[in-house]
């Protein structure tokens, strides 16, 4: 049975009669092909990726498992329509803390057409994107049963300032994630949620060390997902703390050249990720 997702905190949604992506209950994420010959290219990504052998399996983990495409009835009621079909890394979680991060300074390609590359331009330049390397795309943290989840909205979150940033990074390992500003958030849950041998830092820096000598790829305006699911913490369960990239749609060629780009974005996050990790040790 599909249905729209209940926990996707970014990019084109279902809804509205509106196309986007679509969930069934065995663990699949199916992302309908975008126009403009996006679909198409992200396709060509999974394809490609899928088969080449060098990737390493460490690395490989990091992305969503790829199964091919799947003619659906699609979300807008115009019938059938070819999806991609992923790996569901989020909908299998009860309650599930999600955050949308795009990588990069900039997220445009250089062979993209003008109006597109004005369009990214300005708002990288409107959002953290230029400055921190990095900006939220979306994301929703999970408090307890009364609150539900913090989830601001789409605009709040293109507005995050810098310190906003910050802020919600902090928000999303914390147990009191809805409070207002004069409430500091807890951190309660950094040490097992970034922290740790297999928290969201390690498996950062694990994915940076790939990039600091990857040159397959350049991957422009793509995401890092980080999920995790607080009610296992709580009941002294591994907090199923978890990375992937999403969003292929404007990858390039890297012709043997470092993705700086990605690789400085990464950083950024990096970086005020362990400042989190250290502060609240
Ligand atoms: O349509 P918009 O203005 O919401 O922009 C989409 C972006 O939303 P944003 O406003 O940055 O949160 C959206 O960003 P997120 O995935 O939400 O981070 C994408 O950049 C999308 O482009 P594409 O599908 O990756 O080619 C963008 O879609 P296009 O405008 O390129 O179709
Ligand atoms: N494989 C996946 N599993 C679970 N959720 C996903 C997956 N891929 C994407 N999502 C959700 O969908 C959102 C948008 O995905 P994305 O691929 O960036 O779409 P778009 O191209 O429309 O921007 C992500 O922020 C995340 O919430």
């Amino acid at each position: 049975m599909l249905k729209v997702p209940d926990h996707q905190v970014a990019g084109h949604q279902a809804g509205d009669g509106k196309l986007g992506p679509l969930i069934d209950d065995s663990g699949h994420f199916y992302k309908p092909l975008q126009n403009d010959g996006r679909g198409s290219h992200e396709l060509a990504f999974y394809t490609s990726f899928s088969a080449d052998t060098r990737i390493p399996d460490h690395i490989r983990k990091f992305f969503p498992v790829f199964y091919g495409t799947r003619h659906l009835e699609a979300s807008d009621g115009s019938g059938l329509y070819p999806h991609l079909a992923l790996e569901d890394t989020v909908s299998s979680r009860i309650n599930p803390s999600v955050l949308d991060a795009k990588i990069g300074s900039r997220t445009w390609y250089p062979q993209a057409a003008e109006d597109y590359i004005i369009k990214c331009l300005k708002k990288d330049r409107e959002t953290t994107s230029l400055e921190l390397g990095f900006r939220i795309s979306g994301l929703q943290v999970y408090g307890n049963k009364e609150t539900g989840f913090w989830k601001p909205d789409k605009k709040c979150v293109l507005n995050f300032s810098i310190e906003d940033t910050r802020l919600a990074l902090r928000k999303f390992v914390s147990s009191n994630p809805s409070t207002g500003s004069d409430i500091k958030p807890d951190c309660s849950f950094a040490s097992t949620v970034y922290g740790g041998p297999a928290g969201i830092l390690a498996q950062l820096l694990e994915l940076k060390s790939w990039f600091e000598e990857q040159t397959i790829f350049h991957f422009y305006s793509c995401s890092v997902l980080m999920v995790y699911e607080k009610e296992s913490i709580l009941q002294g369960r591994n907090s199923g703390a978890e990375i992937k990239l999403v969003d292929f749609a404007h990858v390039i060629e890297g012709k043997g050249v470092i993705d700086h780009n990605f690789l400085g974005g990464l950083c950024s996050l990096i970086k005020l990720i362990s400042d989190i990790v250290t502060s609240s040790a």
